[in-house]
């Protein structure tokens, strides 16, 4: 709203003076011109001052609609980026969990969730890595279950991945908390015994065997299971396939000395 400030010598005086121009009987007066241009003179004052106080109050009204538009505006800006942090955090959660589940598909068998074999390489050479630069010695064993095909010819392929996993299981129980393992392929699964000696990785072994021996599968006529395993020490400069070609000798060795035994190669 505009302020009007009274005129400086106050409205009062000027109406005298307005009345006193306007007395006929003083309209001869030496003095009535030069009070006329003083009224005139007062009048244009007032007149100047009033502008001045518009501009002054426009200006202020001005400067106030401007910084209230760029508080609102900053106001505005900080809840779009609080917004833009919230959708950010949620995208990042979303895209770690996408990973998560990528990354767990990519090394893991669906089937029984151990590792699968993309993951057991991996591992594989990480572990000669470091035995090698270590000194220490590693074992390598493979596993496969005997006579697998009966099991899904008798009682079907549900029942056959029901086993598969049960002996998943049993090579969990089997192995020690550092020990690497997983499913290589089929009925077949792998140990990588780090920081292990042959004699030690003997005892881990028929552990498993035993564990896996203690399987049962299907009702009525049920069947046992029981599975041959081929194991070997890694030699100096070796890369996964010489080992694991070793350890594979050792497990057909096993298959053909009758099944259910751990066969091992120098
Ligand atoms: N249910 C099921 N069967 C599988 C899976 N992967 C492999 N097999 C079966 O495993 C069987 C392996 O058979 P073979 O290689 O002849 O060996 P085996 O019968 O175990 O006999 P030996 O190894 O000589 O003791 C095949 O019948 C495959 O179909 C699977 O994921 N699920």
């Amino acid at each position: 709203m505009t302020k009007t400030r009274p005129p400086q010598a106050g409205p009062e005086i000027l109406e005298q003076v307005q009345a006193l121009l306007e007395d006929p009987d003083l309209q001869g007066h030496p003095l009535h011109e030069a009070l006329a241009q003083l009224r005139d003179y007062a009048l244009a004052q007032d007149q100047r001052l009033e502008r001045l106080m518009r501009i002054s109050d426009g200006y202020h009204l001005l400067e106030r609609n401007h910084t209230q538009s760029l508080a609102d505006r900053c106001d505005r800006q900080l809840r779009r980026m609080h917004k833009l942090a919230r959708i950010s955090d949620q995208y990042q959660k979303n895209l770690w969990e996408v990973t998560e589940s990528l990354r767990e598909a990519a090394n893991q068998d669906p089937l029984t969730g151990l590792a699968n074999r993309r993951f057991l390489m991996e591992r594989l050479k990480d572990e000669i890595q470091r035995a090698e630069r270590k000194h220490t010695p590693l074992v390598l064993c493979l596993m496969d279950v005997d006579h697998f095909k009966r099991i899904n010819d008798r009682f079907g392929h549900e029942v056959g991945d029901t086993a598969l996993c049960e002996i998943a299981g049993a090579v969990r129980q089997g192995v020690r908390r550092y020990d690497v393992y997983g499913r290589w392929g089929g009925e077949e699964f792998l140990l990588v015994l780090p920081q292990t000696s042959l004699a030690e990785a003997e005892a881990v072994i028929d552990r498993v065997r035993q564990e896996v021996g203690g399987i049962t599968v299907g009702e009525g006529e049920s069947l046992s299971l029981s599975a041959s395993f081929g194991y070997t020490c890694l030699h100096s400069g070796e890369d996964p396939n010489d080992i694991l070609k070793r350890a594979d000798i050792a497990l057909f060795r096993a298959k053909e000395a009758g099944r259910n035994r751990v066969e091992q190669e120098a």
